[in-house]
């Protein structure tokens, strides 16, 4: 039926306004305004349906991609929007494209190590799409060892010319987004070797093809790598492999804010910290953080909607079943990727924040809150990213079997989604950045200089080594300092124990590897408590609505409590917790999830997603999911005729089959 709201009812048990809780999801009113019309101007376009995506063999759903995301650019210049309105134009599309690493990394890289100069150069074309490029760094041999890179770029002082060459099979650029097809130019980076010397990597600018026919330069090998996991999903995008034979650039193609090649071939370092030749992934890793938030709420917003209209078991006298959300099974899977969504939102606004203070740092030569950022960005793009993919999947799982069709959207959004926690930084590689950054702190400490940020907690260490836990009931785990207590005592103590046995090695590097698997968790202990701390640290914060900012107490008090019950081991073992204060704990977050059930349809609805963008028929706004699956699955092309095509060939036959079997 046309119109109906099958959650109505559960819409009318919200105890708080939602139109205030999107204000406060969106981050502002201005960014809520933003999203609220490009998501609507996609959905009303046809040219941007989705729902065929999956049946599209790779030819063509490439060239749909490039269809739209050229569409989006004309639409993009009628309408003249503005680079903030753009971009959520694009996110809304909602398909991987070349046009994500050309404004996600190859402006970002010239923005971000590129001269004044080379930024007026290459910038302009940029923005007008006149070059697309791609962020060229991973190769065939190696991807989270930056250092190991192969590709060498040798500079001849007779011509002023970089040579740009792959020596070896394995030195072959293997992965970049947008280079197998579409990218006429790339962020190159590459092994600089001045008069035989190696001075380490660098970013280089190489046009890869023609601007007039598109074939590769002369010297320059090109192609997709070929199909990624799942149907559609990821195979939208022309990862690519590139190989180089000898081919020159002019000299003023090295990025050179770093450090500069003269013209007779000498290497000037200037002030900035040889680390801001990563500095486009530290850019990236933030935008991930926050893009984790936007992955999770869907898969949350589907599977919180389809387990209210879903019904099992429980019916007594003919009445209706109990809707699965009921179910404290299911609430005790669901509420804690809920509350998470809503955590991962507030760390990663805080998150750019961070970014955007450390680059208004470095432009005025101050670096020193360079490795907090570096460490912050690497860890919680691992943890968010981690737990959001874990908890896609577990959203598919709380749709039963029909979060298995692709028109759940769930499959995709996971196939999509998987490879964050690779690109960008292996989720394990950067955690043991993470555990690095809280070594180095825990052996300062002492050393007059008191930590700051988010490792200031290391400065009461004494403290935080003593103390234990002062809950005697279940309510006391509402207690922010309560909670903020244990999350800094654990991380505090876990680091400290890692220290210690560190300490026992003679050779330093031997010992952190030796250790690592207890390094990564002493650094997802100091990440969780990041995000822990950033949710408090909103609630702080003037929240205006009614009943918007005890929902988001509620959220918190699941995000913080269901971790320390899933953790409780570290919390034990680490002896600032007793069993007992334990499982009360967990009493109170049985309550706290019988809080989120009556809000939990609007706690979604918040998200403000249009049904276009959700791209699935289980979360769809009215919960009108069974006539809407039935009609779906006679669409799917096998149901276009009765009799499937090859039953001639291949059905017939076997029934008709006068096989002489022998006798059991
Ligand atoms: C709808 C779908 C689209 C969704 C996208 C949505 C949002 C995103 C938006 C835009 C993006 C667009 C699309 C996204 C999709 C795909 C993009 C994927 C692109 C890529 O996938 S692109 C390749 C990325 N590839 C890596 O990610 C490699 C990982 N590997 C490394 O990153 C390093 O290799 C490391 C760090 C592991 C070791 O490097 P190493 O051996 O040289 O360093 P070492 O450990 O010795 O450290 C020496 C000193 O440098 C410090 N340090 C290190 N890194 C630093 C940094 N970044 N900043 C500041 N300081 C740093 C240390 O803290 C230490 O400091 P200290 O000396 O003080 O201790
Ligand atoms: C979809 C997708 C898009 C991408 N886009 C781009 C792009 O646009 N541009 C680009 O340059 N690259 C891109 N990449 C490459 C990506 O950045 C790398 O794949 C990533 O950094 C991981 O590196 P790797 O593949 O070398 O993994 P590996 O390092 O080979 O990892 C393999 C395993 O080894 C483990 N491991 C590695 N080192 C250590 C260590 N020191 N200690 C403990 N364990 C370790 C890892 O945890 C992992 O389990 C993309 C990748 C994907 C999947």
């Amino acid at each position: 039926m046309e119109g109906v709201d099958y959650l109505a009812d559960e819409r009318k048990k919200t105890e708080f306004d939602v139109e205030e809780m999107k204000i406060v999801w969106a981050g502002s009113r201005h960014t809520f305004e933003v999203s609220d019309r490009m998501a609507k101007l996609v959905a009303n376009d046809p040219v941007f349906r989705k729902d065929d995506r999956v049946m599209l063999a790779r030819k063509d759903l490439f060239k749909n991609t490039l269809r739209k995301a050229t569409y989006a650019w004309k639409r993009i210049n009628e309408l003249r929007l503005s680079e903030e309105e753009a971009s959520k134009l694009r996110s809304f599309v909602d398909e991987p494209a070349f046009t994500d690493l050309h404004w996600g990394m190859f402006v970002p890289a010239i923005k971000g190590q590129g001269t004044d100069e080379q930024q007026k150069k290459w910038l302009p074309l940029a923005y007008k799409m006149q070059i697309i490029g791609c962020y060229a760094q991973t190769e065939l041999g190696h991807g989270s060892n930056v250092q190991g890179l192969e590709t060498t770029a040798t500079f001849d002082p007779q011509t002023d010319e970089f040579v740009i060459h792959s020596p070896t099979l394995t030195s072959s650029k293997w992965w970049p987004g947008g280079l197998g097809k579409v990218s006429t130019h790339g962020v190159v980076y590459a092994r600089l070797i001045l008069d035989g010397q190696e001075h380490g990597i660098h970013g280089f600018i190489v046009q890869l093809r023609s601007l007039e026919d598109h074939r590769p330069l002369p010297g320059i090998t090109v192609a997709d790598i070929g199909m990624k996991f799942g149907s559609g999903a990821y195979n939208t995008m022309d990862n690519g492999l590139l190989r180089f034979d000898h081919v020159r650039i002019p000299r003023d193609q090295m990025l050179m804010r770093v450090s500069q090649v003269t013209r007779d071939g000498k290497i000037v370092q200037s002030d900035v910290p040889r680390q801001l030749v990563y500095g486009t992934m530290v850019y990236v890793r933030q935008t991930i953080v926050q893009d984790a938030s936007i992955a999770l709420s869907r898969a949350v917003c589907i599977a919180t909607r389809y387990s209210a209209v879903r019904r099992q078991f429980g019916s007594s006298n003919g009445g209706p079943e109990t809707q699965v959300i009921d179910y404290k099974t299911q609430q005790s899977r669901l509420f804690p990727l809920l509350a998470s969504a809503y955590a991962f939102r507030f760390v990663g606004e805080w998150l750019k924040w961070l970014y955007t203070d450390v680059t208004q740092r470095l432009q005025a030569n101050d670096f020193s809150t360079l490795p907090e950022a570096h460490a912050c960005t690497a860890g919680l793009k691992s943890l968010t990213t981690s737990v959001t993919a874990d908890g896609i999947e577990e959203s598919r799982k709380l749709c039963g079997g029909h979060g298995y069709l692709a028109s759940s959207g769930l499959p995709e959004l996971f196939a999509v989604y998987v490879p964050a926690c690779t690109y960008e930084g292996d989720n394990t590689v950067l955690m043991l950045q993470v555990a690095r950054f809280l070594m180095k702190t825990v052996s300062q400490l002492g050393s007059g200089k008191p930590p700051v940020g988010t490792i200031s907690y290391m400065g009461r260490i004494e403290q935080l080594m003593q103390c234990r836990c002062a809950v005697k009931k279940a309510g006391d785990w509402l207690n922010p300092n309560a909670v903020l207590e244990a999350f800094e005592a654990r991380a505090a103590r876990m680091s400290v124990s890692c220290a210690q046995k560190l300490s026992k090695f003679s050779n330093p590097e031997e010992g952190f590897a030796e250790l690592s698997a207890d390094l990564v968790e002493a650094a997802v202990a100091h990440c969780q408590l990041i995000v822990v701390s950033k949710f408090f640290e909103k609630l702080q914060q003037d929240i205006p609505g009614k009943g918007v900012k005890r929902q988001l107490e509620v959220l918190c008090g699941v995000y913080s409590l269901h971790l320390l019950h899933k953790h409780q081991g570290d919390f034990l073992a680490t002896s600032y917790i007793t069993p007992k204060q334990a499982s009360l704990a967990n009493d109170q977050l049985r309550e706290l999830y019988s809080q989120v059930r009556p809000n939990a349809i609007a706690l979604v609805d918040a998200f403000n997603y249009t049904d276009h963008y959700l791209g699935s028929i289980l979360g769809c706004y009215d919960g009108n999911v069974y006539p809407k699956l039935y009609e779906a699955a006679w669409r799917d092309p096998l149901n276009d005729s009765v009799i499937p095509d090859g039953y001639e060939q291949y059905i017939r036959p076997l029934l008709k089959q006068q096989l002489r079997v022998a006798k059991l």
